[in-house]
């Protein structure tokens, strides 16, 4: 059911048209967002239906009923308004200046202040956790706290449909986070209706269930954020250029904004010689000088993240630790290296046997670096006749670095490719399951990170058929090849 219904609204100042045909609908117990650049119409739009600003044309109807229909003190018990700036009532604590919420509900010629006056006052402050300054005057808090204590003015009203303009203008993080989880309770016990002014897309993306785009005073779009939150909307909208990416928990889009200017990226040319290389003891480390896009499945840095550091760390066959991803972060840290931007992988496997293989292409060049033992090769077809997990030395890593320009769906392509070079390696070498006797696909443990300098020519795709796809494949291939052969003759020699 709609609470309110917008239909062809516009507005002018004087002669300047700020608003032109605005029409939508907002649902009982909805989130409704408005989006849109600085001068978009937003607050004209919200002042329209907070009856601060007198309808011109069009019309609005809330419950059905057009909005001038509704008295003053009606509509104030019906609907509270956050403005985007308030004057400061010097001189009022904060108990006071909530009190004036309650003035919609007071009757009368000489009204009085009820037990149920005191309660919604009393609620309101607790819900916005200023309890503690209730006696406080306002003008001696700071602007995230005052913005909170009108908040409450408004709660205090007990209204069906609250009208905020930036509610989280002035607040830190942690604060309004904790303002929008609430206003999402609030609006699914109380079925309460939130029409707001977002500026910070992705906390109207993540809070809102549905979102009226303007611009330039017409409405652009409008629908939930996961149709809404595009790139190219987006970028026609704020002028700003924009990447979607997947929210990390909830299934909400999440832009991230893209800044003018590169960060020092590697430079291009011989990808290898812009590497240092350095076998420790216990490790081989590769470092570059400007971070690479990597996808990995690494214990330390897996997903994508952007890596300058590379480590692939030997431990003992009899390595076993409850809890593998906090001591090898503990062990990069020790070893000075920055763990925020380093992919740790771990072998049993000697890393002095670590084989590198290369491609130069001119528009684009694979380094590929595999460490490989077979001591746990398993054929996956058939891995579920495994019962428990073997100690053995026997992992292969991979790190395939690339000079060129990969989107995502690329890596994903290039994780497909290396593999079935993996496995081919495996096939030729002939290596078995030991359990099944069938042919090894890989081992229970391996490891891969794709790592790319996103410069230069953009790769759409990296699988077999591409260019870029078939020197993977063959540095892969290669390198696993080489670097099993390396493994079999240290085991026959040791
Ligand atoms: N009282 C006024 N008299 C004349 N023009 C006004 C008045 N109030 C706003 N405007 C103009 O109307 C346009 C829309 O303003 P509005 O405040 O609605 O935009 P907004 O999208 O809320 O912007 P912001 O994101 O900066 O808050 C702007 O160009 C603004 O200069």
């Amino acid at each position: 059911m709609n609470v309110l219904e917008v239909n062809n609204v516009s507005y002018r100042y004087h002669r300047k048209q700020v608003l032109h045909d605005v029409t939508f609908a907002v649902e009982k117990g909805e989130i409704f967002g408005i989006l849109g650049p600085n001068g978009s119409g937003k607050t004209t739009l919200l002042k329209l239906l907070s009856k601060e600003l007198p309808l011109q044309s069009g019309s609005i109807a809330v419950n059905g009923r057009p909005l001038h229909a509704f008295s003053q003190k009606e509509w104030a018990r019906f609907a509270a308004v956050l403005p985007q700036t308030m004057d400061t009532a010097f001189g009022y604590t904060v108990k006071e200046t909530v009190e004036l919420g309650r003035y919609a509900h007071q009757s009368g010629l000489f009204p009085a202040w009820t037990a149920e006056d005191e309660q919604a006052v009393k609620t309101a402050i607790e819900e916005v956790g200023l309890t503690e300054k209730a006696e406080e005057g306002i003008d001696r808090l700071s602007g995230g706290e005052r913005q909170r204590v009108y908040l409450a003015r408004a709660l205090a009203q007990q209204p069906r449909l609250l009208l905020l303009d930036e509610p989280t203008n002035h607040m830190d993080i942690t604060q309004q986070i904790k303002l929008l989880d609430q206003l999402v309770r609030w609006a699914k016990e109380r079925t309460l209706t939130v029409v707001a002014i977002f500026h910070d897309i992705n906390m109207a993306s993540l809070y809102c269930d549905r979102i009226l785009m303007l611009k330039s005073g017409e409405v652009v779009a409008q629908g939930a954020p996961e149709e809404l939150m595009e790139r190219d909307l987006l970028n026609s909208v704020f002028h700003a250029p924009v990447s979607r990416q997947a929210h990390p928990t909830v299934s909400k889009p999440l832009m991230a904004f893209l800044r003018e200017w590169e960060f020092p990226r590697l430079q291009r040319g011989e990808l290898r010689e812009r590497f240092m290389w350095a076998t420790l003891e216990d490790c081989i480390a590769i470092s570059a000088s400007s971070p690479l896009k990597v996808l990995s499945s690494a214990l330390v840095g897996s997903g994508f993240q952007w890596a300058t550091h590379f480590v692939n760390r030997q431990v003992s066959k009899d390595y076993d630790c409850e809890d593998a991803k906090t001591e090898m972060k503990h062990y990069l840290r020790r070893r000075g290296f920055p763990v925020q931007q380093t992919i740790g992988m771990m072998t049993a496997v000697s890393v002095e046997d670590a084989v590198c293989t290369y491609e130069n292409h001119g528009a684009f060049s694979v380094w590929t670096v595999v460490t490989a033992g077979v001591g746990n090769a398993v054929d996956a077809a058939q891995a579920r006749k495994r019962a428990r997990l073997d100690q053995k030395i026997g992992t292969i890593n991979i790190i395939v670095f690339i000079d060129g320009n990969l989107t995502e769906a690329a890596y994903v392509q290039a994780v497909m490719t290396a593999t079935e070079a993996k496995t081919k390696a495996l096939y030729d070498e002939k290596i078995t399951d030991p359990e099944t006797n069938s042919y090894a696909t890989g081992t229970s443990t391996d490891c891969i990170a794709i790592a790319a300098t996103q410069t230069g020519e953009i790769f759409p795709y990296a699988g077999t058929i591409t260019p870029i796809g078939k020197a993977i494949g063959r540095t892969v291939y290669e390198a696993t090849r080489e670097a099993l052969r390396r493994y079999q003759q240290r085991r026959k020699s040791s």
